[in-house]
C-alpha cells in the first residue's frame, strides 16, 4: 500500500545548521502519527519541506505517491495544514474567514458549514474571529486545513497554547479524525504524553535525525518488560535480588526488576516471590511493569547520548 506520506534521505541545511538531517519517514494511511522531538529538533523544517513550501538540500518527500518536488500542485492538493501562524482576520467572522479560503480552493458555502460541522464550530461561526480564544482559532485553523477534505493532515503542535480541557479536547478530536473523515494525520509535539495519548504511530526526531519509528502498541511491546514489586523490606529484597544477579531499580510504584531475555514474566515472578519469602521479606504485589512511550524515547535518548559520550 501506498503510504501516506514518505521521505527518503531528506536533509536541509540553514547555513552551517544541518537541521534535518538523513531524515526517511514513512507514514501509513489512516495513522495518527505523532512526529516527537525537543525544541529545535527539526519537526516544523520537516513539515515545510512535505508541504513544498521550503526545498530540501537532499533526498525526496513522497505524499501519497506523488513526488512533492515534480508533482508539487498535485502532492499539494493532498494535503491540509495547521502551522503555527493562523493569519486570520480579526474583524470577520470564522464563516468569512473560510470563505476566503474556499473561494482560492474554488470549493462553495456547503464545504465551509461541512469543516465547521467537523470541528464543531458551526454555533461560534457567526462571531469576529477577534473575540475567538485560542482553543476556538485553533479549531477553526483545523477547519480550514480540513477544507476540501484532503486526505492528508499536517498539523504543528496543535494543542499549543490550549488550556487543559482545550488540550483534551483537541486529542479526542485528533484520535477520531481517521474514522470520522478517512484522513491520515501528521501531528508535531514536543510533548511525550501528547503522543502517547493521541497517537497509533511514533517518529521521534532528535537533532534532526530520526532515530525511532514505529506503531506505538507494537514498540511498547517490543520493549524488554520489566516485573515491578512491593515488598515489606525493600533493603532485604535487593540484596537477595542482586545476589541472584538481578538489577533492581528503586521506583515510585516499588522495585522494579528487568527480566532476563526470553524470560516468562509470571515464571519470574513466582521465582522472585519464592525467593523473598522464604527468605523472610513480605512481598505485598508483583507484576508486569506497564511500558510507556517515556520509557521508549528515554532509551532513544539514553542510546543517544551514549553516542554522543563515544565520539
Ligand atoms: N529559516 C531558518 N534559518 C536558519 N535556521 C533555521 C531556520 N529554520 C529553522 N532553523 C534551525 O533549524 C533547526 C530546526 O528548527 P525547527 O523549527 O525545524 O525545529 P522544531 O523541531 O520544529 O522546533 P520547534 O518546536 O521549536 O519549532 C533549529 O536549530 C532552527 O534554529
Amino acid at each position: 500500500m501506498t503510504a501516506a506520506i514518505e521521505t527518503e534521505g531528506l536533509t536541509r541545511r540553514f547555513g552551517a545548521r544541518l537541521a534535518v538531517d538523513d531524515l526517511s519517514m514513512t507514514v501509513p494511511e489512516r495513522a495518527v502519527y505523532g512526529f516527537l522531538g525537543r525544541n529545535g529538533a527539526g519537526k516544523t523544517t520537516t513539515l515545510k519541506m512535505v508541504l513544498g513550501l521550503l526545498r530540501p538540500t537532499a533526498g525526496r518527500v513522497r505524499v501519497r505517491g506523488l513526488d512533492v518536488a515534480r508533482q508539487r500542485m498535485a502532492a499539494a492538493r493532498q494535503v491540509g495544514a495547521l502551522l503555527e501562524a493562523h493569519g486570520f482576520y480579526g474583524n470577520l467572522t470564522g464563516r468569512e474567514n473560510l470563505a476566503l479560503t474556499a473561494t482560492l480552493l474554488g470549493l462553495g458555502a456547503a464545504e465551509i458549514e461541512r469543516v465547521l460541522e467537523v470541528v464543531e464550530m458551526r454555533r461560534d461561526a457567526h462571531r469576529k474571529v477577534a473575540g475567538y480564544s485560542l482553543g476556538m482559532r485553533q479549531r477553526l485553523g483545523l477547519a480550514r486545513a480540513m477544507l476540501g477534505a484532503p486526505p492528508v493532515l499536517l498539523l504543528d503542535e496543535p494543542t499549543n497554547g490550549l488550556d487543559p480541557d482545550g488540550i483534551a479536547d483537541m486529542r479526542r478530536f485528533l484520535r477520531s479524525l481517521p474514522e470520522r473523515t478517512g484522513a491520515t494525520v501528521l501531528l508535531s509535539s514536543h510533548l511525550l504524553g501528547e503522543i502517547e495519548q493521541t497517537a497509533t504511530h511514533v517518529g521521534v526526531v532528535d537533532d534532526g535525525r530520526l532515530v525511532l519509528e514505529g506503531e506505538l502498541a507494537r514498540l511498547k511491546a517490543d520493549l524488554a518488560p520489566e516485573l515491578v514489586l512491593r515488598t515489606g523490606d525493600d533493603t532485604r529484597a535487593v540484596s537477595l535480588l542482586l545476589a541472584q544477579g538481578r538489577s533492581p531499580v528503586a521506583a515510585e510504584a516499588g522495585l522494579t526488576v528487568a527480566l532476563k531475555s526470553g524470560e516468562d514474566p509470571d515464571q519470574a515472578a513466582a521465582v522472585i516471590t519464592r525467593l523473598l519469602v522464604e527468605s523472610g521479606a513480605s512481598v505485598f504485589a508483583i507484576g508486569p511493569r506497564e511500558q510507556s512511550l517515556e520509557d521508549i524515547y528515554r532509551r532513544v535518548a539514553g542510546f543517544r547520548s551514549s553516542l554522543a559520550e563515544a565520539a
